[in-house]
């Protein structure tokens, strides 16, 4: 049996020419394999025909990607968005269930920029739908004219709140990080315990505080050059072993 935990890895819908796909980015994909040493799984964004409670008995983890995309404000009971604004409702339908879900059934989770977003809005809480005019805060997006190394690179540090799972995991009180996002968190959802906040006081990530196992999410993208960034790795590293300690207890039930 393969030694590789399963870890299902959340997809966006995007139409290609005339046909809609379901896509996730490489750099997900190879952090999965390479940071976690899992195996990533893409799930597309199909909420009307999967089954959750037989998608989550098969997985090992759960990565919920970044995208563009913006949660549907309706979810937080928030204003309408700005005309334009990116949305994925298919992506909306499927994540916000299976987060629950995959919470109550003890999937070790990491969620990543619209990924940890989500995990706010599923457990309840609301965003900021532009960050950088919502007061007291920087702005946190990227320059898009500028390169991806440009975009991923390091852009604030993090300051690691005390007695949380960041410290246990032995990260550095302060680190820093990239940031690739217009919206963030403004109410912080039931249940979520702030693990880093950026020098504006922006929530850069969480754990769920009674989750059974690993639940965490990062406002910024560990994801990027994970081998490079040893706070990136550890993070990555122990998903991983969380998704390996899920594996082993699945295979001691068959
Ligand atoms: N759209 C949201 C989330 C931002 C986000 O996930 N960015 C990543 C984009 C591409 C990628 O790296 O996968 C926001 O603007 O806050």
């Amino acid at each position: 049996m393969s030694s590789q935990p399963l870890i299902g890895v959340t997809a966006c819908t995007r139409q290609i020419g005339l046909h809609p796909f379901h896509i996730a980015g490489d750099k997900y994909l190879r952090a999965v394999a390479v940071g976690a040493g899992g195996l990533p799984l893409v799930i597309p964004a199909l909420a009307e025909l999967i089954d959750t409670p037989s998608l989550l008995a098969g997985l090992d983890g759960l990565l919920l990607t970044g995208s563009p995309s913006n949660v549907e404000p309706h979810h937080y009971q928030g204003p309408d968005s700005a005309p334009g604004t990116h949305h994925d409702p298919a992506r909306d339908r499927l994540t916000l269930n299976l987060i629950r879900a995959a919470v109550d059934a003890g999937v070790p989770l990491l969620g990543i920029c619209r990924g940890f977003q989500e995990m706010n809005v599923a457990f309840g809480g609301s965003l900021y739908q532009k960050v950088h005019e919502a007061g007291p805060f920087m702005d946190h997006r990227e320059d898009p004219d500028s390169p991806l190394e440009v975009q991923y690179g390091l852009r604030h540090p993090v300051m690691v709140q005390p007695g949380g799972l960041f410290e246990r995991l032995g990260l550095p009180a302060s680190f820093a990080v990239n940031s690739v996002h217009g919206q963030g968190v403004e109410r912080l959802a039931p249940g979520l315990r702030v693990e880093a906040l950026a020098p504006d006081g922006l929530v850069e990530a969480f754990s769920v505080a009674d989750a059974a196992g690993f639940a965490v999410g990062v406002q910024f993208h560990p994801e990027w050059r994970v081998r490079e960034h040893p706070a990136y790795l550890t993070l990555f590293q122990a998903f991983g072993d969380a998704c390996r300690q899920r594996a082993a207890q699945r295979r001691a039930m068959l």
